[in-house]
C-alpha cells in the first residue's frame, strides 16, 4: 500500500527502491501556467483556465495579477477564472513578491512596463541574487524606467510609455524574449526580436491564441519575431498540458531503478522542451511514446519508461535551450550510465535558482560519483547500474531541481541520499512526493 507522502518541509531522505510501477498524470506545465495567468490578466474579458499548476511560483504570479487589478478567482482544484484589464494594469500599492520565480518576475516586468503601470518587484533570497538586467536593459531601451541596486531585486519600475525596439538577446532566454514581447504589446511601433538559438515558444503560440498578431520567421540563423504594438489580448479558455521538465524526475527514476515500468500521461510534446527525452534515447533509454490530445495549442504524449542500461553520450551545446532545466536530473541518469556523459553549453545554469552547475556537481560528488566541471560544461563518469554509493547529505541551495534530482539518485544508490531541505520542491512540483511514492518510491521526512 502507498504510504501517505510527508509534507515537503525540512530535511528529506530517499531510500534505495524496489521497482517503480504504475502510471501518473503529468503535473501541469509551469511555463504555460504563468503565461495563462499573465495573458488572461492582460486580456479584455473573462478567461477560464483548467488544470493550472498550483505551485508556489505560479500562485505568486496569480497574486501579482490580482494586485494589478485583475479579478482572479479559484473555482476549484486547478480551475481558475480571470477577468483581465484590457491591457491596462493598475499600479499596485504594495511590492509584488515573486518568491523563488524567475519566470514570474521577468515576464511581469515586461507585462507591467507595457501596460503603463509602475510597481516594486521583490523575491526570496535566491531570486534576489539572480540577474535582472537581461530584462531591464532591453525594457529600458523601450523607454521603461527601472531602478535597482546592481541589477538585482528589489527593483522599482516607474510608469512609462514604451516604443518598440529591434533586439537580439545576447543569451538564449525565453524569459527575456517573453518580457520584451509582453512590453511590446503596449508599445508604439513594432517590436522585433532575433534569437540566434531558439528558446521555448509558448509565448508566441499563446499570444496568437489570445488574438495577437505576430509574425515568426525561422531560418538557419535562428528565429525572428515581429510584433506590431498597441494590441489588446482577447480572453480565452484553455487547459494546461503536462510539464516535460517536471516529469523528467519520474522518467529518470524509472530508467535507473531496476525492474521499473512507469507510464506518464499528458506530457507536452514541444521540440523546444524535449531535449531530455532526445538525450535519454541516445543513451539507450527504453521510452515509448503515444500521441495524446492537443492542449493550449500544444501536442501532448503519453510516455512509458522501462528500466534501461544507459551509456554515456555527448550532449551538444545547441541542445541546451530545449532542456535547460533538466541538466541536474540528466546528471543523475549519467551517473548510473556506463561511460562519460559530456554536457556542453551550460553557462546559463549558473544563473538559475542556484549555481546549478556547481550544485549538480556537488550533489553527485557527495554520493561518490566521478566527474569534471568546466566553466560551462560537465562530464560525468558513470560506472554502470548499481554503482553509485549514495550516503550523501546534499545541500539544495533553495533550488527545487537539485532537491528532486538528489532524491531520485537515492532511489538507485547503494545507500540512502539525504537533502537539507525539501520545501523548495513546492515551487514547481507540489505533488512530487505523492507521485513518486504512488509509483513505489520511499521518501521520508527526517
Ligand atoms: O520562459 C520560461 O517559462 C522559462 C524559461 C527558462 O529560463 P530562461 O529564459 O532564463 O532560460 C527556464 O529555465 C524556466 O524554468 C522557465
Ligand atoms: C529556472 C527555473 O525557473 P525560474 O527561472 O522561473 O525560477 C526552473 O524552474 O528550473
Amino acid at each position: 500500500m502507498t504510504q501517505l507522502a510527508p509534507q515537503l518541509q525540512g530535511p528529506f531522505l530517499a531510500r534505495p527502491s524496489r521497482p517503480l510501477t504504475g502510471s501518473l498524470s503529468a503535473p501541469a506545465d509551469k511555463s504555460i501556467s504563468h503565461r495563462a495567468l499573465i495573458f488572461a490578466g492582460l486580456a479584455q474579458g473573462e478567461s477560464r483556465i483548467a488544470g493550472l499548476l498550483e505551485s508556489d511560483d505560479v500562485l505568486n504570479t496569480a497574486k501579482a495579477i490580482a494586485s494589478l487589478g485583475a479579478e482572479v478567482e479559484r473555482l476549484g482544484p486547478g480551475s481558475w477564472r480571470v477577468v483581465g484589464r484590457g491591457g491596462r494594469f493598475a499600479s499596485p500599492r504594495s511590492p509584488l513578491d515573486f518568491g523563488n520565480s524567475g519566470t514570474g518576475v521577468r515576464l511581469m516586468m515586461g507585462a507591467i512596463a507595457g501596460s503603463g503601470a509602475g510597481a516594486v518587484f521583490t523575491g526570496d533570497a535566491s531570486l534576489s541574487s539572480r540577474p535582472m538586467r537581461r530584462v531591464t536593459d532591453p525594457l529600458e531601451l523601450m523607454g521603461a524606467g527601472f531602478t535597482s541596486t546592481d541589477g538585482r531585486l528589489p527593483a522599482t519600475l516607474a510608469p512609462s510609455r514604451l516604443k518598440g525596439i529591434a533586439y537580439a538577446p545576447p543569451i538564449a532566454s525565453a524569459q527575456v524574449k517573453s518580457a520584451i514581447l509582453l512590453a511590446g504589446l503596449g508599445a508604439s511601433g513594432e517590436t522585433v526580436i532575433t534569437e540566434h538559438h531558439a528558446t521555448r515558444d509558448h509565448t508566441e503560440t499563446m499570444l496568437r491564441a489570445f488574438g495577437v498578431t505576430l509574425e515568426v520567421t525561422r531560418s538557419e540563423d535562428g528565429v525572428r519575431i515581429r510584433l506590431p504594438g498597441h494590441q489588446t489580448l482577447k480572453a480565452q479558455d484553455l487547459t494546461v498540458p503536462g510539464d516535460p521538465s517536471s516529469i523528467g524526475f519520474a522518467l529518470v527514476a524509472a530508467l535507473i531503478t531496476p525492474g521499473s515500468c512507469v507510464q506518464i500521461n499528458g506530457v507536452m510534446d514541444n521540440p523546444s522542451r524535449t531535449g531530455l527525452i532526445e538525450t535519454l534515447r541516445e543513451m539507450g533509454a527504453d521510452l515509448e511514446t503515444t500521441a495524446g490530445p492537443f492542449m493550449a495549442g500544444e501536442r501532448t504524449m503519453n510516455i512509458t519508461a522501462r528500466h534501461s542500461t544507459l551509456r554515456g553520450v555527448e550532449v551538444p551545446a545547441d541542445r541546451a535551450p530545449s532542456m535547460i532545466d533538466e541538466y541536474p536530473i540528466l546528471g543523475v541518469a549519467a551517473a548510473c550510465a556506463t561511460g562519460n556523459t559530456h554536457m556542453a553549453g551550460l553557462a546559463e545554469l549558473r544563473a538559475k535558482e542556484s549555481d546549478r552547475l556547481t550544485g549538480t556537481a556537488e550533489l553527485l560528488r557527495l554520493n561518490g560519483v566521478e566527474l569534471n566541471v568546466g566553466e560551462d560544461s560537465l562530464t560525468v563518469t558513470g560506472k554502470g547500474p548499481g554503482s553509485v554509493a549514495g550516503g550523501g547529505m546534499v545541500p539544495t541551495h533553495h533550488d527545487h531541481r537539485l532537491a528532486m534530482s538528489a532524491l531520485v539518485l537515492g532511489l538507485a544508490s547503494q545507500q540512502p541520499v539525504r537533502i537539507d531541505d525539501a520545501s523548495m520542491i513546492a515551487t514547481s512540483y507540489p505533488r512530487f512526493a505523492d507521485d513518486m511514492m504512488a509509483l513505489g518510491a520511499t521518501l521520508e521526512s527526517i
